[in-house]
């Protein structure tokens, strides 16, 4: 059977120009490059060039740092541990903000620091999705020591005011991070018209390899390193260096800055006709407007269809889409994120994520649209709580 793949925003493919500089460092230039020898020292062009990739891709100023680690959930850890030990125990600061719809790298990292006594504000989203920046200024407090908001949501894609929140962070003396794992190569991330001070970000997510990820840090703010014991990364992260993980990443950054024009045009347009196609049929809405959403994703909650339900029966015919962000598609609960933005509990237990990537193929998505409807009604005909389309859904009100 002929599978198709839309479920992005969880891993994507490694591209195969990717995967073919990482090759070499496996089987044949596959010494450390912490060694003296002719093997270590043979692997260090790659090195530099790869991260010579990672700054251009962010346009990261020679004076800041990126640090490669394993992953963004490695890379978020470090930033808000990093503001504990530094300004909250040995310091007079006790408060970090946070939103209510973080990934759970962020979000149960700060759990966490709750149970050790710090004070976290985790700020709300309106009905599209998005938080506010007037909400941050008016979280920050005088013993505020870090804001930690996503630059683009996992689950609906959507796009937070990261420009605005970062000038309000620097202007009220507060360090601020995003997660831009869902940014990278999808819309444009530079770090000089941005000021945030620490970004991470993650390899698979665009179409580098699993087991990677970098942690951009503005020079001159505080790092308390999360792994000790070597001076690898100039002793901000311990551990030997994974060279060819750090090379396809780099390769990865660079493709995806040189592909950003046809992701935000052609699978921005190919995410629409599916849309179109899913807005078409009765009873269903997509999380959050077009415009301000990253241009792969949809969200869609479909009314008197079980998320888990309608993803096992487009599993059985090849297609993977996820409920949201893989960690939770375990578990059937309402999705947290149609949740927060205000709509009906029924509807939140109908979420199904979409999103595409740059190896989606018009093809593809024809066969989705041509499947849908087909596969909804199978599961509308079966359920307990569907009769007749409904009144057109509407968006909760405006609290
Ligand atoms: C915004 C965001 N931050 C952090 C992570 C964690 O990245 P990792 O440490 O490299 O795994 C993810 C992964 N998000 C998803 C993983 O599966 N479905 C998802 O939406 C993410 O989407």
């Amino acid at each position: 059977m002929e599978r198709i793949y839309l479920d992005n925003n969880a891993t994507t493919i490694v591209d195969p120009k990717v995967f073919q500089v990482m090759e070499p460092y496996f089987v044949q230039m596959y010494g450390n490059p912490n060694s003296l020898h002719s093997f270590g020292s043979e692997v260090k062009p790659a090195l530099a060039q790869a991260m010579e990739q990672l700054y251009a891709g962010i346009n990261a100023s020679d004076e800041d740092d990126i640090i490669v680690n394993s992953c963004a959930t490695e890379g978020n850890n470090t930033v808000i541990m990093s503001a504990y030990y530094d300004l909250i125990r040995n310091g007079d600061k006790n408060h970090i903000i946070t939103s209510s719809v973080e990934h759970p790298a962020v979000g149960e990292t700060c759990r966490f620091l709750e149970s050790l006594g710090v004070e976290v504000t985790y700020l709300p989203v309106n009905q599209e999705g998005i938080v506010s920046v007037e909400d941050v200024k008016a979280a920050i407090t005088p013993r505020t020591a870090l804001a930690s908001i996503m630059w683009a949501n996992n689950e609906t894609g959507m796009i937070f005011p990261i420009k605005e929140i970062a000038y309000a962070c620097r202007n009220r003396g507060v360090l601020f991070h995003t997660d831009a794992v869902q940014a990278i190569g999808k819309l444009q991330v530079n770090v000089q018209d941005v000021p945030v001070d620490y970004l991470t970000f993650s390899a698979h997510k665009f179409h580098g390899p699993k087991g990677v990820g970098g942690l951009y840090i503005r020079e001159g703010v505080p790092m308390v390193p999360l792994l000790h014991g070597g001076e690898h990364m100039g002793g901000l992260r311990s551990g030997t260096v994974n060279v060819a993980g750090m090379v396809g990443m780099g390769m990865a950054m660079e493709l995806a800055v040189e592909n950003l024009g046809y992701e935000i045009r052609e699978v921005r347009r190919l995410r629409d006709k599916l849309e179109d196609a899913l807005l078409a049929l009765p009873d269903i809405i997509v999380v959050g407007s077009r415009s301000q959403r990253t241009p792969n994703t949809i969200l869609a909650s479909i009314r008197g269809v079980e998320g888990e339900a309608l993803i096992w029966d487009l599993n059985r015919h090849g297609i993977a889409v996820s409920t949201g962000s893989a960690c939770a598609s375990e578990s059937l609960e309402a999705n947290p994120i149609i949740s927060a933005i205000g709509a009906d509990k029924d509807l939140a237990h109908t979420g199904v994520r979409f999103s595409l990537s740059r190896f989606t193929t018009e093809q593809e998505i024809d066969k989705v649209i041509a499947l849908l409807p087909k596969v909804i009604g199978r599961l509308r005909d079966i359920s307990s709580t569907y009769a007749t389309p409904g009144p057109a859904c509407q968006m909760p009100e405006p609290q």
